[in-house]
């Protein structure tokens, strides 16, 4: 039985409406206004709606624009008297499906009603048949949004441009700003697209087994070497190596990587055999790398053939427009995810989002969007699902000195992590600040305790 919203202030023709559509099989409620119609809407699924186009504080386009604002697509029949047909047609460009003039005759209206529950059935079906064309291209590539503000805008001219040459490119910018994202997003405008993109984490990497990560080893090179192992020149070879978080390799092993640069062939580790390699360089560091040059732990040469062209990653609180784009599209691949169907956000929680400081960027609002879809009773996220808003600036000078989740205890040391990464939301960097360690030490750490990145 479809459900049908009638919203109409004039009470008694919509109590006839009402009784008239339930004889006819419908299941309906009514609001007599703006407000008692978003109300239904944020709580309650309809198949259509019969809205007057003039109602108490607003028209029926602004609960049209309402409803694309908040996600929602329902078919919508404006019903209008005969001197409003100009804004009926201006509410059918904005999206509504098709308008009635008053006094509205019973037939007229069921054929409409009928013809628009039949098309909005029609496109969800044709939804539901593609399923593995979608599939499949969400499984091959990430998901990917670049997002309409003037800091997107940019990125991506330069991304453009930058993605077709050979050039290396050292991307910078604070923790989950989408540094992974957009590497990937290089390799795919590259020549190289259809040959691998590899990936190598440099901040979890022991530093023991670095080389052999990099130029692969033959088997008994080392103690725990058992069989040959490919390294990541190799694999990527034609392709793009990306080497997130650079910042973190030991010196020896920036010689290594220099060398292998410099001179296009690698050497796995106890071979004698030298193997040619052709990969394109992109590179991520969220620490500032002339900085680390001056201390004298990252060497100049290496630093200046990585970043042949650098891009830096707008933090999210710089992308206002995009906040509430990136929280739609985090709550479809929540939906998808948690097969739940909630339809986007209310008021309230849309300006928490827009107001926040977000400063574990990307990561964190997909991290508080995904909690909110599995917490959320109605079919709109409210703010309360979001969680606390209150910790607005993390900034470095915000830290305390001292170091309040000291590992002391073996038996506590995952829990005083795991605090820790929240606590920071996510930035390693501001974890290992905190828990008093280095952040080579934490990843190490995140490593063996197997705690999720
Ligand atoms: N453009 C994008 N489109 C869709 N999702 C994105 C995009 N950019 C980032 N994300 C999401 O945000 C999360 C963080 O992105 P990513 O891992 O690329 O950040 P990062 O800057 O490399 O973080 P870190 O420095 O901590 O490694 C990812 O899990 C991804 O799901």
């Amino acid at each position: 039985m479809a459900a049908i919203l009638i919203v109409e202030d004039d009470l008694t023709f919509a109590t006839m409406l009402k009784t008239w559509l339930g004889k006819q099989g419908f299941q309906t409620s009514t609001a007599g206004d703006l407000s008692k119609a978003h109300k239904l809407l944020e709580h309650q699924s309809y198949d259509l709606i019969l809205s007057d186009l003039r109602l108490p504080e607003g028209d029926g386009l602004s609960l049209l624009d309402w409803m694309q604002k908040h996600g929602l697509a329902v078919p919508f029949i404006v019903m209008t008297s005969y001197a409003d047909v100009q804004n009926a047609v201006n509410a059918m460009k904005q999206g509504a499906c098709d308008y009635i003039a008053k006094p509205v005759q019973p037939a007229m209206l069921l054929d409409k009603i009928k013809d628009a529950l039949s098309a909005s059935s029609a496109t969800r079906s044709k939804k539901d048949t593609a399923p593995e064309e979608v599939q499949a291209d969400t499984e091959s590539r990430p998901a990917f949004l670049e997002g309409k503000s003037e800091a997107a805008r940019q990125l991506y001219n330069y991304v453009a441009l930058v993605a077709p040459t050979p050039l290396s490119v050292l991307i910078n910018g604070a923790s989950g700003t989408g540094k992974e994202y957009v590497a990937h997003r290089i390799h795919q405008l590259s020549k190289r697209a259809d040959k691998p993109f590899v990936a190598i984490d440099c901040g979890a990497m022991l530093k023991e087994l670095a080389a052999s990560e990099f130029f692969g080893h033959v088997k008994g090179s080392f103690t725990g070497a058992v069989t040959d192992k490919t390294g990541a020149f190799v694999e990527a070879n034609g392709g793009t190596l990306f080497l997130d978080e650079v910042g973190n390799l030991s010196y020896d092993v920036q010689v290594q990587l220099l060398r292998a640069i410099q001179e296009r062939k690698i050497r796995p580790v106890g071979s004698n055999q030298e193997i040619e390699v052709d990969v394109r360089l992109v590179c991520a560091t969220n620490e500032n790398l002339q900085q680390a040059i001056s201390r004298g732990e990252f060497r100049e040469d290496l630093y200046h053939r990585l970043n042949e062209f650098t891009l830096h990653m707008p933090s999210l609180k710089d992308r206002g427009e995009d906040i509430l784009l990136f929280a739609n599209f985090f709550l479809d691949q929540a939906n998808k995810e948690l097969e739940r169907h909630i339809v986007g956000f209310d008021a309230p929680a849309s300006e928490a989002l827009l107001n926040y400081a977000w400063p574990g960027n990307l990561r964190e609002l997909k991290n508080r969007v995904k909690r909110a879809t599995l917490l959320a009773q109605d079919r709109l996220i409210h703010k309360t699902d979001l969680g606390e808003f209150n910790v607005i600036n993390c900034g470095e000078e915000e830290l305390p000195a001292a170091t309040p989740f000291a590992l002391h205890d073996k038996n506590t040391e995952k829990e005083r992590i795991l605090q820790a990464l929240q606590t920071a939301h996510h930035n390693k960097a501001r974890a290992a600040r905190l828990l008093g360690i280095d952040r080579k030490t934490l990843y190490n750490k995140i490593k063996l305790y197997d705690i999720p990145q």
